[in-house]
């Protein structure tokens, strides 16, 4: 007989001490079962083996009313007193193998894994599911001097899990604002694998409120497992798509370059009619560019970077940039990384010389465990580097070469590896959500001749970005909560897609002009063309090609 297939969405791993003072704990697990708890884990670290098996029979009475089932943590003797579902054990605990041998075929067992070793382990010891942890720090387990996972080093173990039938949680610091990011960003980066749930104990167990706390985690659980088979369904099927970043559910045939041009045109007149905020957190050397690219399209720059100001600020913007040319506030750019995932901001985030030396390239890595990007963009070199192609090396800001034998692809594949928009920069353009591949071929060779071009394309990426959520607020009011597992509500592709268009054909319209007679007197008309374009212009000029 196949074991039971269990739902691990949400899953509470019970600790009797978290308790908020005062509340009970079988009152605090009914409540947490009614928010929509579906697996529950006896977990008593202190209790002796009478006051175990008490605790584990009134707990699995109680989930029988919920039809929920309950594992035993460790202990194979109080699961066997109390008849669970099964067990979860660790790495020192009774081996797996012994455990299936002295628990029969039936029973579920799950093991924790903190490593790529112990879940190959996990795999060929048949393990039914793994716990991956810890992902954060946490304060209800002694962790220290265990290195934390991240979304990113949870996802390389979901990738083994392809094709093995064993189910993934992860554990450890999970918490309502960092689950969105914890979601799309442990979408694994070779198969696209996801969690099929997240183990709990203090968001719920210490919650005066476990209901409710229990709730709103299952909201974004159960829409994230929404849009991920909506995604399948559009890989498998070809027609209607809508990925994950992508509320409008576009059908195909209407996905054309009128349609496009359309969109980025009443954007454009969003920008200047609602002149969003736009935070950016950027080097040195492109300061002042940047803000005033900013302010001609309508937009309003603010360049804040320090923590508590960034924090405050999160709310009160339309997105936020993350270019990390000069690396000067780190902390800053944690902070306000981490705001913009939890205050459903778009979140750019542009890694300038990411490959170029292993201070780059680390920092990175430690930004991307903070927060989850909405779109990255970068030239050949950097997005090299992130996609981890030795087929174009950096030198220093420039890209070296002439760039991928397919960058199509190149983009298509990192933004399924990292959940996010890609934009490619260069000669041409090249932006992907994973599905579909757009090309835009506007520019003018004085971009490369003059500094920070590339920043100022991030800039107005986020400032396009901010102007499709608003686009998407207003036209859906009352759809604003429809997807709680959403990084940012609104179509990011498109963002992308018309800050770069704008940007690139304002250059060529200023490199026409009489008076432009090098660098210097481009970089001027650069901001006045920006200023001036007009969607008709657009329209007449976009070099857009579509690709699925
Ligand atoms: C779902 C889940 N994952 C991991 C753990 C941790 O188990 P273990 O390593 O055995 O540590 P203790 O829980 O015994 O402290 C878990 N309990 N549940
Ligand atoms: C029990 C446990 N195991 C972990 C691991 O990494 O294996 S982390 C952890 C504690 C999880 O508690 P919270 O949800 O309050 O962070």
């Amino acid at each position: 007989m196949p074991r039971i297939q269990l739902d691990y969405s949400i899953y509470l791993v019970t600790g009797r001490e978290l308790l908020p003072p005062g509340k009970d704990y079988y009152e605090s697990l009914e409540e947490s079962l009614q928010g929509g708890v579906t697996l529950v884990q006896v977990r008593e670290k202190n209790a002796d083996t009478g006051e175990f098996i008490e605790v584990a029979r009134r707990t699995k009475q109680i989930c029988d009313k919920y039809n929920v089932p309950v594992l035993i943590n460790d202990r194979i003797d109080v699961h066997l007193a109390v008849g669970t579902a099964g067990i979860h054990i660790g790495q020192t605990d009774c081996p797996l193998p012994l455990a299936r041998q002295l628990i029969g075929p039936d029973a579920i067992i799950g093991l924790s894994v903190r490593n790529l070793n112990e879940c190959k382990r996990a795999i060929e010891q048949k393990a039914d599911y793994i716990g991956i942890g810890t992902v954060w720090r946490t304060e209800s387990k002694d962790t220290k001097g265990r290195k934390c996972l991240g979304p990113d080093g949870t996802g390389e173990i979901l990738d083994l899990l392809h094709d093995t039938g064993v189910q993934a949680v992860a554990i450890g610091g999970i918490h309502l604002p960092n689950l969105p990011q914890l979601l799309h960003g442990s979408i694994s980066p070779k198969y696209s694998n996801s969690l099929d749930g997240i183990a709990i104990i203090s968001d719920i167990v210490s919650s005066k409120n476990p209901r409710e706390s229990a709730s709103n985690l299952r909201e974004i659980v159960d829409s994230f497992k929404r849009a991920r088979k909506s995604l399948n369904q559009y890989q498998v099927k070809g027609g209607v798509f809508d990925s994950p970043f992508v509320i409008e559910h576009r059908n195909k045939n209407e996905f054309t370059n009128d349609y496009l041009i359309k969109r980025v045109e009443d954007l454009m007149n969003v920008l200047k009619d609602e002149t969003p905020l736009i935070n950016q957190l950027t080097n040195k050397v492109v300061m002042n560019d940047s803000a005033n690219v900013t302010l001609a399209v309508g937009a309003s720059p603010i360049m804040s970077t320090n923590p508590r100001d960034v924090y405050d600020l999160s709310p009160a913007i339309g997105a936020c940039l993350i270019n990390f040319g000069t690396i000067d506030d780190k902390e800053g750019m944690q902070v306000a990384g981490r705001q913009a995932n939890v205050n459903k901001k778009p979140l750019i985030f542009d890694p300038v010389a990411v490959g170029a030396t292993s201070f780059r390239r680390e920092t990175a890595q430690e930004l991307l465990a903070h927060w989850q990007p909405t779109v990255i963009k970068g030239n050949a070199a950097e997005i090299g580097a992130m996609a981890e192609s030795s087929e174009v090396a950096s030198r220093g800001v420039d890209a070296a070469g002439s760039g991928f034998k397919d960058p199509g692809s190149i983009v298509k594949q990192l933004a399924k590896k990292r959940a996010a928009i890609i934009v490619l920069t260069g000669p041409e353009d090249y932006i992907s959500d994973g599905n579909l591949v757009i090309k835009l071929s506007n520019g003018s060779h004085y971009l490369e001749k003059i500094t920070g071009s590339g920043c100022q394309a991030g800039t107005l990426i986020a400032c396009f970005s901010a102007a499709s959520k608003i686009d998407y607020l207003n036209k859906n009011n009352e759809e604003l909560f429809e997807n709680k597992s959403q990084l940012v509500q609104g179509d990011m592709l498109l963002g992308a897609i018309a800050g770069i268009l704008v940007y690139t054909v304002a250059s060529e319209i200023a490199a026409e002009r009489s008076d432009v007679k090098g660098p210097g007197t481009f970089r001027s008309a650069l901001i006045d063309e920006l200023y001036n374009l007009t969607p008709e212009t657009i329209s007449q000029r976009a070099k857009i090609e579509i690709r699925y």
